[in-house]
């Protein structure tokens, strides 16, 4: 393989900028040439391709977002689209494409392979929502985003003695919630995976404001329901003051952790391995700190699970 190319799709996540580094990076070492494809699978369709040299990743590795951008494409999901797609690399003489993104673009990965064309999906979402890795790529910077945001919001929910529902993303995952709920000491946690009953909850709230609490913090994931509608509901049973604070795409951006970096740059590489080594149809991802890979039709018909201990433990801390 002489030539490869990259892209990001989906929704961007922070990290992602560290992956394309790596791929780069770890191609142009082996004398690889990289090509990067800018939006996504839509970029693909319409041949939006640069060759990519050492320098075109010189100072991205603290940056959030994406350098090569992305896209959501309807038109991708149609056969007609992806043989465009594998067009626009045929003219380019490109043999091998590493795609960055969640399981949506992974589909799409899994299409060009199933199409004949070799590629490689490295996990970038911050949902943390696919089987086969612990981590995805800007799960970690999400999770950081949300507790500094919860930090915030515990002070002025202390000084109003006031109960706060903080709703989170995670599309239909609730990593996100039960992490950051963990790590923000929250009262109750809503995810998808668990059904908390709504009277353990208001129990919660009613015991802790009974014992002098000052504010109480519930972390709901996006998958559950609005945070709006709980809020009224919570309020109409406690006759507590509620507010309701859904932190949005503030949670997609700003500079990678230090464990993101790590990760993106590790997964980007063994991408890279992979095709080299003439593999296909594979998913990059880390588990137990070592990194693995997966067959990708394999992890798509997978579903990604909860940490149980975890969510065990979080409601016994939150008695
Ligand atoms: N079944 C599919 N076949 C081909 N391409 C798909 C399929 N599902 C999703 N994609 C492509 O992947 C893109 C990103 O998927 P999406 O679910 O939005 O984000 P993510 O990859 O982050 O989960 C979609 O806009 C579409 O272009
Ligand atoms: O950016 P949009 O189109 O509003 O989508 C929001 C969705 O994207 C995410 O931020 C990331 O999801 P993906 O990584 O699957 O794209 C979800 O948490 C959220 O539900
Ligand atoms: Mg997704």
């Amino acid at each position: 393989m002489k030539k490869i190319g990259v892209l990001t799709s989906g929704g961007d996540a922070p990290g992602m900028n560290a992956a394309i580094r790596a791929v780069v990076r770890k191609a142009i070492y082996h004398n690889i040439e990289v090509y990067g494809i800018k939006y996504g699978y839509q970029g693909l369709m319409e041949g939006n391709i640069e060759r990519m040299e050492i320098g075109s990743v010189g100072d991205i590795i603290h940056r959030g977002g994406t350098i090569l951008y992305s896209a959501r494409s309807e038109a991708f999901k149609t056969d007609e689209g992806q043989q465009r797609g594998i067009e626009q690399l045929n003219k380019f003489g490109i043999e091998g494409l590493i795609i960055i993104g969640g399981d949506g673009s992974f589909r799409g990965a899994q299409k060009l392979t199933e199409k004949g064309y070799p590629c490689i999906g490295v996990p970038g979402t911050i949902d943390n929502d696919i089987a086969g890795t612990d981590f995805t790529i800007g799960f970690d910077t999400a999770l950081n985003t949300i507790i500094e945001a919860v930090d915030k919001v515990r002070d002025t929910a202390t000084s109003h003695k006031r109960t706060y529902i903080i709703e989170v993303m995670g599309r239909d995952a609730g990593d996100l919630a039960l992490w950051a709920g963990l790590a923000d000491g929250a009262e109750s946690i809503l995810i998808p995976e668990k059904q908390e009953d709504f009277s353990t909850v208001i129990d919660k709230l009613r015991r802790g404001h009974k014992r002098g609490k000052k504010h109480s913090i519930i972390v709901l994931a996006e998958g559950v329901g609005s945070g709006f509608e709980y809020g009224e509901k919570i309020e109409k049973e406690t006759n507590l003051e509620t507010r309701v604070t859904v932190l949005g795409h503030i949670q997609r951006g700003g500079s990678p952790s230090g464990s993101d970096r790590v990760l993106a740059s590790r997964l980007g590489a063994k991408a890279v391995d992979l095709l080299l080594e003439g593999k296909a149809g594979r998913m990059v991802g880390i588990e137990n700190n070592s990194l693995v890979d997966h067959d990708i039709t394999k992890i798509l018909n997978e579903q990604h699970t909860i940490n149980q201990d975890m969510y065990k433990l979080s409601q016994e801390l939150s008695i």
